[in-house]
Order: C-alpha cells, then structure tokens, then sequence
C-alpha cells in the first residue's frame, strides 16, 4: 500500500486512500494501524500526530470521505489541518478545485486556494458545526453547567478562565501570557483532562492556550487529545479565533481574515459569527505532501518497518523556507 506523510502546519499524518487497498480493515485494524504507524519512537519513519483514512462517500455530491484516527488510536470527529491535506488529495485525483468531503458529522466544503508562498500548496477547509452547549462537548463542569464561556471551572485548580467548544471535537481555550503559553502548564492540564477517570471531560477534550499578538493576530498552542502537545492543531485554530472574535472583539475581528501563528507555522482563519445563522469557520493553509511511503499492509499491521519504499518531495523545503520568511517578517 502507498501512505503519503502530510502535514498542516507540521501536523502531521500518514494518508491512506483506502479505495486502493485489496482488502478491507477491519475497525480493530484501522486503530492498529494508527497505532503503530504513528508512534514517535518505535513507528514508521518519524511517526505522525494521526492517520488520515480516506475512502468513497455514499453522499451525493461527495467526492469522498474522511476519517482521523489519533496516534492512540481513538478516533476524532473532525480534524482542520488533516482536512486540507484530504482536500488536496481529492483535488488532484479527482481534477476538482472546489467541493464537499463527507467528514464523520458533516459534509463539509473545500478550496483549492492561492499559494501562501511559492512551492506551498494551500487549501481551504470549512469547520462546522459549532456548539456551545455541555452535551456536545462531553462536559461536566460547574455543577452541569449548560455551557462555559470565560468561567473558571470549579473542578479545577486553576484561577484561569476557559470557554469550551466543540466545532465538532471538544475544544477548551484559555487566554494565558506569554510565560505560561511556553510553560509546561498547558500539558499538566491537557494530561489530567483527557485521562478516563476525570470527571470533568470523561471523553477528554483538546486544550489550548491562547495569546493576542496585535489586531487580528493570535498564537495558538495546543494539547490534543489522543495525541499530547502538537505543532498545531485546524480545529483548535479555529475554536480559538471564535473565541477570540467573541471575547476580544477590540482586537480580533468577525468576518475578517486572522493570522493564526502556531509552534509549526501560521494559518489564516475567517470567522462567521452571527445571531442569526450557524457560525463557522474557514481555516486557510498548507496541504504538504512531504514523502510517499510503500509499505506491505500486514507488516504495517505487525509493526514490521524493515521493507519500505521512500519516495521525498520537494514540498518541506519551500514549506521551511515560508517559515524562514515569516520569522523574518
Ligand atoms: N489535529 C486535528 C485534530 C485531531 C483530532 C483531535 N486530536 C481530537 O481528538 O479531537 C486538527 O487539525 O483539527
């Protein structure tokens, strides 16, 4: 089988059109298969955040499909910087610039869109549908409470406050300074809520640390669930500048293009927010294909890395020279 590593914003996965394979997974293959391609230490390559399972769609007017199935091997309903890649995938297979990828609750639209920089592909994901309310978070805080927007949670100890949302994953933010956004508070926090027994997020939840950097430019830093700290994560992204748009209206803006710095680069973001309509958010960036990888599917399925194929792109080389330039900016 071909795995392709990509990444968003140095999110990173292995993509898998599993409409080439020769045989079906089973669900408990699929999970294994994550596990072990993505594992830091002892998986394929330098591992990944995830997988990204790629397959038809029955919808109409659907191209395809899109599953995430986080490095532990639990699966999410919605990744951003996995989208775009899936997104380009689609694209080019399919000689389309613009249409929809069923995703596990929605069908959602996507853009071919100008390179951010020369050599960088870059797409557009919608991210939809957004909630506020405890019961499509998984969340139990103060006292089952219907939903949490700038409160502190009295289950934790912690004076900072958080607004939780799902778009569709479970997103958690809060507006922290400069030290604890580099400190190592954000993954005390994410361990704790995305451990079983917490009582708070049984299901767990993505965390995120927020910073305003000037109008309408935020760094984001996140803990994900099933994955621990990453480069960067689409949804948080996007969680985090709704937030920002509806707390920090000063300085973040609705309707308005937002930079969204991370630890693996930048975004933009656009967000809808209305009182009248479903919000949602446009997420804008990088879809690269770093390498393909030919690997037999039952020695990925044993962990057996010994006999693979490599083939390198020359896509990270401008992706790292975007960044240069935008450390330089
Ligand atoms: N990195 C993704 C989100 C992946 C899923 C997340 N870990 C979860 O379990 O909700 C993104 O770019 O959105």
């Amino acid at each position: 089988m071909q795995l392709i590593k990509v990444h968003g914003s140095e999110n990173d996965f292995y993509m898998l059109d599993a409409t080439k394979l020769n045989r079906q997974l089973t669900e408990d293959e699929i999970k294994q298969l994550a596990i072990n391609i993505c594992n830091r230490k002892s998986g394929l390559g330098d591992g990944a955040d995830g997988l990204l399972w790629i397959n038809k769609s029955e919808h109409n007017n659907v191209i395809g499909k899109m599953r995430v199935i986080n490095s532990d091997g639990s699966e999410a309903s919605m990744c951003g910087n996995g989208l775009r890649c899936v997104a380009r995938y689609l694209a080019e297979t399919n000689h389309q610039q613009s249409f929809t990828v069923e995703t596990m609750e929605a069908d959602l639209p996507v853009a071919k869109m100008p390179s951010l920089a020369a050599g960088v592909e870059t797409y557009q994901a919608h991210i939809a549908p957004v909630s506020f309310a405890a019961k499509d978070l998984g969340m139990h805080v103060n006292n089952e409470a219907d939903t949490l927007i700038d409160q502190s949670i009295a289950e934790l100890d912690t004076d900072l406050k958080f607004t939780a949302v799902a778009v569709p994953n479970p997103h958690l933010i809060a507006f922290v300074d400069e030290e604890t956004i580099n400190g190592d508070y954000l993954g005390e926090l994410g361990r704790y809520l995305n451990n079983k027994t917490n009582p708070v997020f049984p299901d767990g939840v993505n965390v995120s640390f927020v910073r305003i950097l000037g109008k309408n430019q935020i760094f984001v830093r996140t803990f994900e669930r099933g994955v621990g700290y990453t480069n960067a994560c689409g949804t948080a992204m996007s969680a985090s500048s709704l937030v920002s748009v509806l707390l920090h209206s000063d300085q973040v803006s609705n309707n308005t293009n937002i930079s969204v710095c991370n630890p693996g680069g930048m975004v933009n973001t656009v967000v809808h927010h209305s009182v009248s309509e479903d919000d949602y958010i446009d997420l804008i960036g990088n879809a690269t294909f770093v390498r393909t990888v030919e690997i037999n599917l039952e020695d990925a399925l044993t962990s057996n890395f010994e006999h693979v194929t490599i083939n390198e792109t020359n896509e990270q080389a401008a992706y790292e020279q975007f960044i240069q330039t935008l450390q330089t900016a």
